[in-house]
């Protein structure tokens, strides 16, 4: 026991040394930043050894206040949490924007730092920042930063015809929706996320609403590889953090928005409210796109005007379960989860949003 004691002590000092960072050319943080496999897997491993649970939130970083929401509900309901930021070469294809990618580190510690807000305790129940457990302060949040060869020492190209190597696909259910405007994304997101899942070993995790349909095929990926860490039950789906004042969902690309462009990005929104009343007031699939899609138009003139260019890349409704493409008379009624999700051009920044129509919201964003 004792020895356990002064093993944990001497490994806190030297992975959860606030300075640390000074010494690898990070910016210095009071979060302890991991940027290896191996230091990661061992902060892992002492938290299996006090039974603590962690929570996981996956990013590419260039943090706002949406990704908070995830980081809060977890710090709220683990012991530990464990935030990844990691700008993943193989969901971008090569003509996408992972040059151009906001990487904004400083400010992502930050923002990260105001989470955490140091609770002295005399309890030795949570891992902690400082080297003297009786008046220890605990700090919860832990960040994970690896570089590309950390996570494919294989190499990796965003050719898909040229990769070799392993990858993970998550077979006949990334077709439509996203995974068919981006062919390819899917597999990078499910190769990447399995990777930091074998090394975080989260007890819990948390997906956006905003990404729904990479949440939902996180899941069964989960439940397909018989994944314990996380359960499918433990990765939880959290609803999409808005623009309080309209409702634009917050992302990481929205920075790429001009003051021109800023005021129509809420076109997406617009046309999948538009839509979603239709659908809740009963009338057919076929009838809720068109006023959805008459809607981007009306708009889509009005940006012209402003020398601004909105263009739809599509409005859908699909099952919730298979991701199915919604017949054209079909109505509410009857009908179980339905996903009404979109993407638009806006200049040269593509946004995407959805909402989870009728009860199944209840089960899915929770
Ligand atoms: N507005 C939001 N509300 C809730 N969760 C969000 C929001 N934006 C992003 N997330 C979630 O944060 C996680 C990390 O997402 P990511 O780092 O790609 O940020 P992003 O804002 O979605 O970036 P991008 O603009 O590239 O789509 C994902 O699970 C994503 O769904
Ligand atoms: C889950 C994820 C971090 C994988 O790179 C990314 O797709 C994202 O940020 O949504
Ligand atoms: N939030 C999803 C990450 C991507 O678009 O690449």
């Amino acid at each position: 026991m004792l020895v356990q004691r002064s093993l944990l002590r001497s490994c806190l000092t030297r992975f959860l040394s606030p300075t640390r960072a000074m010494s690898t050319n990070l910016p210095e943080s009071k979060i302890p930043i991991f940027t290896t496999v191996a230091e990661m897997r061992k902060w892992r491993s002492l938290a299996f050894a006090k039974n603590q649970s962690v929570g996981f939130v996956a990013t590419m970083g260039a943090l706002h206040e949406g990704h908070m929401t995830l980081v809060t509900r977890s710090l709220r309901e683990n012991d530990l949490t464990v935030l990844s930021i990691f700008v993943n070469p193989a969901q971008f294809a090569p003509h996408e924007d992972l040059a151009t990618y906001p990487r904004t580190l400083p400010s992502d510690l930050e923002l990260l730092s105001e989470q955490v807000r140091p609770v002295p305790t005399t309890s030795n129940h949570a891992v902690s920042a400082s080297p003297t457990p009786e008046t220890h302060v605990r700090t919860p949040l832990a960040v994970f930063l690896p570089s590309v060869p950390e996570m494919y020492p294989s190499g990796i190209s965003q050719d898909r015809s040229v990769q070799r190597g392993t990858f993970v696909e998550i077979a006949g259910y990334g077709s439509e929706m996203e995974g068919k405007s981006r062919p390819g994304f899917f597999r990078g997101v499910a190769t990447v996320v399995t990777k930091l899942f074998n090394i975080v070993q989260p007890t819990h995790t948390y997906f956006g609403q905003k990404d729904i349909q990479q949440a939902l095929l996180l899941r069964r990926m989960c439940r397909d590889l018989l994944l314990s860490h996380p359960t499918p039950e433990n990765l939880h789906i959290v609803p999409t953090m808005r623009d309080s004042a309209d409702h634009l969902a917050l992302s990481s690309r929205n920075a790429y928005l001009s003051a021109a462009e800023r005021p129509f990005a809420t076109v997406l929104h617009r046309a999948l409210s538009a839509a979603q009343t239709a659908w809740d007031a009963g009338e057919a699939k076929g009838e809720c796109l068109r006023k959805a899609a008459a809607l981007v138009e009306s708009i889509q003139e009005n940006a012209v005007k402003e020398g601004v260019v909105v263009k739809m890349d599509y409005v859908e409704m699909n099952g919730a379960e298979e991701f199915e493409v919604l017949g054209d008379k079909e109505v509410k009624s009857g009908r179980g989860g339905v996903l009404l999700s979109g993407a638009v051009w806006v200049g040269k920044t593509r946004l995407i949003d959805n909402f989870v129509l009728g009860d199944a919201n209840r089960t899915i964003v929770c």
